[in-house]
């Protein structure tokens, strides 16, 4: 009796999830470009758990048959196809809803993100080429770095193709939400599961800048000092990875967490769920830059609404103009290369 109670509560809890319940949720294909990394394979075991995936494509330029064969085991209905090498990638995004990418090099210490820039930019440029190609409608998910450059050269490349669209193309920035709702949800000593923080800004030191005047739900026993301090924990989250990895990489498994938690929302807004909104790296009027990262909705068509910043306090305010300077040159360094190039 108390197994069978258990059974249909953890069943009814299942089906009560928002967004997941509908039998009539349409087939969705999710591919993965550099889905043999550190990265990359996490990602790959959660998209393939994530019941909105029908068909999960695994393409990277080694390394796949295998990622692909262990991920395929799994008992979930995705059917998983692992592709290898560039002439396989066509078909690898072919009729794809949602590509996210994690190709690409990542930090060692003393290194920052834009160190990465020579190398990354080059493959984003290539694998958008490939996407404008073969799925312009898809969702592209930019997880390589420098983010706040190779979003801008996404965006010059699907221009050139002539299939850009500013509401498919999101930077991934939630680690940055992840990370700041972890510290926030420590230092308050609230559950984390309950605590919101939107992050705002860009992808890489203070161009990240958390907004914890707008946490939810508020704490009053934080001293301006506690956000301080959260604030450059928050903007040096991946250094602290970095370090801690001493020469193995950057962060990759709170990584592949955020980037399943993105793309379950864009998955989700495609289907049609209402009120997704999670904080991403997209084309924005919110500032004067062209580019910026704030809470956005997501809906059938991708972005549906850009959402603006709220109220910023004094530390905020000046957080804000301390990142624009940055931002804006990691910027026109991506449109600059995309154009030369
Ligand atoms: N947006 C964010 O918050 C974060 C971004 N990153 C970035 O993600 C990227 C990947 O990091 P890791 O997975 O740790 O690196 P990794 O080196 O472990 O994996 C990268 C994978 O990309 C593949 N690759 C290289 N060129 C490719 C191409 N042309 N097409 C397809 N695949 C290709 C490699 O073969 C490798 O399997 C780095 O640029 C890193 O900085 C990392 C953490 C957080
Ligand atoms: O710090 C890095 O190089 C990787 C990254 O973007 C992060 O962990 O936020």
């Amino acid at each position: 009796m108390r197994s069978a109670l258990l059974k249909s509560t953890s069943e009814l809890l299942r089906r009560s999830r928002r967004g997941y319940s509908s039998s009539a949720n349409p087939e969705r294909k999710v591919a993965i470009l550099g889905a043999a990394g550190g990265i990359g394979q996490p990602l790959a075991l959660l998209m393939k758990i994530n019941p909105l995936v029908s068909s999960l494509s695994l393409f990277d330029i080694a390394g796949t048959p295998g990622v692909a064969a262990d991920v395929s085991h799994i008992n979930s209905p995705a059917l998983v196809k692992g592709f290898m090498g560039d002439d396989q990638l066509g078909e690898a995004l072919e009729g794809s809803d949602v590509v996210i990418i994690p190709a690409g090099v990542p930090r060692k210490p003393g290194m920052t993100r834009d160190d990465l820039f020579n190398i990354n930019a080059g493959i984003v440029k290539g694998l958008c080429t490939a996407i404008a190609k073969y799925c312009p409608n898809a969702l592209v998910n930019m997880i390589s770095n420098p983010v706040n450059s190779t979003v801008p050269i996404a965006a010059e490349v699907f221009k050139k193709a002539g299939t850009y669209d500013e509401k498919k193309l999101f930077g991934v920035t939630t680690l940055d939400v992840v990370r700041a709702k972890t510290f926030y949800a420590g230092k308050a000593g609230l559950p984390v599961s309950e605590v919101n923080v939107p992050v705002v800004g860009g992808h890489a030191g203070v161009t990240i800048l958390p907004l914890f005047s707008q946490a939810t739900p508020a704490s009053n026993s934080l001293s301006q000092e506690d956000i301080v301090a959260l604030t450059k924990r928050t903007q040096d989250g991946g250094t602290e990875v970095v370090e801690a990895k001493a020469g193995k990489g950057s962060a990759t498994l709170s990584m592949a967490y955020a980037g399943a938690v993105f793309a379950d929302a864009c998955l989700k807004g495609l289907n049609g769920v209402p009120d997704i909104v999670e904080c991403s790296y997209v084309q924005s009027t919110v500032t004067e830059l062209p580019f910026f990262a704030s809470k956005v909705r997501l809906g059938k068509n991708g972005v549906e609404e850009v959402l603006g910043l709220g109220e910023l306090n004094d530390f905020e305010k000046q957080g804000l103009e301390n990142l624009k300077g940055e931002l804006k040159d990691s910027i026109e360094k991506g449109i600059k290369f995309a154009h030369g190039n």
